[in-house]
């Protein structure tokens, strides 16, 4: 699925995300001799995987570095990556709200570096990776960043940084709230009346027909949201709540609001 994997990959952190972007990678074909990953844990990660609790001494040639731990980790990660000799061909960041100007201030001068807002699906290669670079980076680590995230899902190239904190609200954070969608969706049914665990299960099985056939169908949302309301029927009185006062687009519009104000303040504070 990939042509060319890093000749190493060495993670920064492998938790809840650069674990699934990770696991995809090892089931699509990457030789898991290739990584390296150091958690302070030191929890292992997958069979044949390298798992360090401190920086090496030198990097292995050909290694690509991801940044993958909390944000707020950089400063000193950055402090320890310079004692380490050898550079990395490309330093690959998903830190929220850690802007390109911030990364190449702490990381060695002319380096490729990459951003990538990844979100949870990856591991499952259902996916959204946003891609972000400057123009310091060179076209061939821009070309190999964007062909490891391939096969992660949905890989888009953001032109404008500025627009990165919003993309991260959209697909970065995304799921977290089609997540709790589902749970609301199944908590509304329980409340008036369904057993909780059958609700449960309705809500995510119908939230999972309804994406699946979203991708498939070649329509738009709206047209399918208009096949299943025949008029004058029970779907309408449901979705006119919904619409009223665009109540729903409303409701999304100050969740992505406040999840990019937040990444900005990231910004900031860093
Ligand atoms: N969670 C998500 O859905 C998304 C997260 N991100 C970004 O991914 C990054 C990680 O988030 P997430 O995976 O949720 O966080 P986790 O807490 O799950 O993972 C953090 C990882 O960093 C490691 N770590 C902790 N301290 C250090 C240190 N001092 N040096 C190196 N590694 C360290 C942890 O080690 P150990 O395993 O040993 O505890 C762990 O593997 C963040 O920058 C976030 O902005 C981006 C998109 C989506
Ligand atoms: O919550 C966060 O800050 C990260 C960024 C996108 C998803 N999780």
């Amino acid at each position: 699925m990939v042509d060319a994997w890093p000749q190493h990959l060495f993670m920064v952190g492998c938790g809840n995300m650069a674990g699934q972007m990770l696991s995809r990678w090892l089931a699509c074909g990457l030789d898991p001799a290739s990584v390296t990953v150091l958690r302070p844990s030191g929890k292992p990660v997958a069979p044949g995987v390298e798992v360090i609790t401190h920086f090496p001494a030198r990097f292995p040639d050909g290694t690509a570095l991801i940044l993958g731990m909390k944000p707020h980790q950089f400063e000193n990660v950055a402090a320890e990556l310079a004692k380490v000799a050898g550079t990395p061909t490309m330093f690959i960041s998903i830190l929220a709200g850690t802007t390109a100007a911030q990364l190449r201030a702490a990381l060695p001068e002319g380096a490729n570096i990459v951003r990538v807002m990844p979100n949870t699906p990856v591991g499952v290669g259902q996916g959204v990776c946003a891609l972000y670079t400057d123009e310091l980076t060179e076209l061939a680590a821009r070309s190999a960043a964007e062909a490891l995230m391939r096969p992660l899902g949905l890989a888009e190239w953001i032109a404008d940084e500025a627009q990165f904190n919003l993309v991260t609200a959209l697909s970065g954070c995304g799921p977290a709230y089609l997540f709790r969608f589902i749970d609301a969706l199944g908590i509304a049914a329980a409340r008036l009346g369904l057993p909780e665990d059958q609700a449960a299960r309705l809500a995510l099985a119908t939230v999972r027909g309804a994406s699946t056939l979203a991708v498939e169908a070649g329509e738009s949302p709206g047209i399918l949201a208009d096949r299943v309301a025949s008029p004058g029927g029970m779907t309408r009185e449901g979705m006119n709540v919904l619409d009223a006062g665009e109540s729903l687009i409303a409701l999304l519009t100050e969740t992505l609001r406040a999840a990019r104000d937040r990444g900005e303040e990231m910004a900031r504070k860093a």
